[in-house]
């Protein structure tokens, strides 16, 4: 895993940036993307670069269950706002929280991320570890699933709804299994919030029950974070 710690979440953002330009630029054609405030630079200064993305594909990690795409609070909705809209990808895809029958959704998610093999992808973490809404326990095998959200990421979540009553209960989200078979992957973490995650993500023994800890074993991570976030950290891993 590569560490890299800067400033802030402005500078967090452009380094991202740097990564994603010169993959696009080095022929990445399918970008795995995620939601949360983490991406929000990141996605800012691609919004405004130069970059086209008319011949790439995007594929969302998530999307709660129940919320029309019309929703402020969907993930559809997250990804127009700050994305989509200034660039236009060839095709995007995010799971539908309106599907009647989940398994064929789930089966239909998960035919897409067969038929476009994901070049880089994008991911936050979670508090307690969960990477997409991948919470603790879920089995590193896994592939697209509904995901019944715990209470500490129900809580996390609240913050972005009118009331905690507010936040969806379950969500339609891409296992580990895929997000590992991504050729290459750019964690964010910002803020202090962060710290037991990042610290049992790089240290902690590979578990299911840290699912980010899976990502000590993937050939490419990079970890894009600030030094509130990696407080707790055993130094030798910031060399
Ligand atoms: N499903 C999302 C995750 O993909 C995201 O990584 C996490 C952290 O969000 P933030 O970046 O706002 O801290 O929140 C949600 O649970």
């Amino acid at each position: 895993m590569k560490i890299i710690v800067t400033k802030d979440k402005i500078t967090g953002g452009a380094q991202a940036f740097k990564i994603f330009a010169n993959e696009i630029q080095n022929g990445a054609k399918v970008l795995g993307l995620a939601t949360g405030s983490s991406p929000i630079e990141l996605y800012q200064e691609l919004a405004h670069s130069d970059l086209n993305f008319s011949n790439l594909t995007s594929i969302n990690l998530d999307e709660y269950v129940g919320l029309d795409p019309k929703n402020d609070q969907s993930y559809h909705y997250f990804m127009n706002e700050h994305l989509f809209k200034a660039k236009p990808f060839k095709h995007s895809y995010l799971p539908n929280g309106l599907a009647s029958d989940t398994a064929s959704e789930v089966a239909r998610y998960d035919q897409i991320i067969k038929e476009h093999p994901i070049d880089l992808q994008l991911l936050g973490i979670g508090r307690n570890g969960h990477i997409a809404f991948n919470e603790p326990g879920t089995p590193f095998d896994s592939t697209t699933h509904e995901v019944k959200l715990t209470q500490s990421t129900i809580e996390a979540n609240s913050r972005f709804f009118d009331s905690i009553d507010e936040v969806p209960k379950s969500a339609i989200c891409m296992g580990i299994a895929s997000i590992m078979s991504a050729k290459k992957i750019v964690l964010l973490a910002f803020g202090e919030k962060k710290r037991w995650a990042i610290k049992h993500m790089v240290e902690g023994p590979v578990t299911e029950e840290m699912p980010a800890s899976i990502l000590q074993k993937h050939p490419d991570v990079t970890i894009i974070c600030d030094k509130a976030a990696v407080q707790d950290l055993d130094p030798k891993y910031l060399k």
